[in-house]
């Protein structure tokens, strides 16, 4: 039974995803400077970075990825999927669903052209820079399908959208933070995603410290959680997942750039016994 004030503070949360601006949000954190490849201290390639020695360092296998509210980016599943044989993608809005499929089909007018990010990942993976475009291939190859997904809801997914073991593998950036209301509503969705994995199965999270908005578009202001690594740990914790590793990324100053407050990112490893 869901307190009042959490389940309107969630209806209000899906209200304001009603005026989401992929295109915008794109711009705003996935160009430069927070996705600057010639700049060691800029975001993206940091994200990229745990992502790859995530899935490569050998404890993480199986057959099935699913990177839990995807928005309108691909860079969770660049290394993912050199690693699984099908990925599913997800978001709570079809204009992002939309805009991934854009992407897969391959028929242009993406809001972002992923080349860059491609190149950077086969460059961490020990590859010339102009086998992106097999890495696009291999993407378009095992990314299945792209799902709806509510986080809130005790079974985020449709019923038969996954195989009865549940994933191998569960990755999930700025989402749940970025849709609860409140830390304990942000606790309780680790605790229903943690429901889609297989025991054994990880979870690689990426997320924002010390934010308490963001722009999702010109003037579209997104309440977020503000935490800090004690709350991830101990929500992590709670809701049954082992902690394997959290790193954090502090923004430099030039890296705040106005749509939003974040102070820092974390990423986790962590493992469902
Ligand atoms: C800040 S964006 C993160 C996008 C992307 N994963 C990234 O790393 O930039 C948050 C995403 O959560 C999605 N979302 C909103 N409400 C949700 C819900 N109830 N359950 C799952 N996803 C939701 C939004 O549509 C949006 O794409
Ligand atoms: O710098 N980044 O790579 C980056 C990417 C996405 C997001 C942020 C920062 C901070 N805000 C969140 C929404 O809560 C979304």
């Amino acid at each position: 039974m869901e307190i009042k004030g959490t389940e309107n503070g969630i209806a209000a949360m899906a209200a304001c995803y009603q005026r989401f601006d992929p295109a915008a949000y794109l711009q705003y954190n996935y160009t430069p400077p927070r996705a600057d490849f010639e700049r060691k201290d800029s975001i993206v390639p940091w994200k990229l970075a745990c992502l790859h020695r995530a899935f490569t360092e050998g404890d993480v296998s199986g057959e099935l990825l699913v990177d839990i509210g995807s928005g309108p980016t691909l860079y969770q599943v660049l290394s993912g999927c050199e690693v699984f044989k099908e990925v599913l993608l997800t978001d709570y809005l079809e204009v992002n669903r939309q805009e991934l499929r854009r992407w897969l089909q391959d028929e242009g007018g993406c809001g972002l052209d992923w080349t860059p990010y491609l190149q950077h990942v086969c460059k961490l993976e020990g590859r010339r820079p102009s086998a992106w475009t097999e890495k696009a291939a291999k993407l378009r190859h095992v990314i299945t399908d792209i799902l709806p997904i509510d986080v809130h809801s005790a079974q985020p997914l449709a019923p038969d959208a996954l195989p009865s073991a549940g994933a191998d593998c569960l990755v999930s950036c700025f989402c749940l933070e970025s849709v609860s209301p409140d830390l304990a509503a942000f606790t309780k969705a680790l605790g229903h995603i943690r429901k889609l994995l297989r025991p054994g199965g990880h979870l690689l999270l990426i997320g924002a410290l010390g934010e308490s908005y963001y722009f999702g578009g010109p003037g579209v202001k997104i309440p977020v959680v503000p935490l800090n690594e004690a709350q991830v740990c101990a929500s992590l914790n709670e809701s049954g997942y082992n902690l394997i590793r959290l790193e954090v990324y502090t923004l430099p100053q030039d890296m705040r750039v106005g749509v939003d407050d974040v102070s820092g990112v974390f990423f986790v490893k962590a493992k469902k016994e």
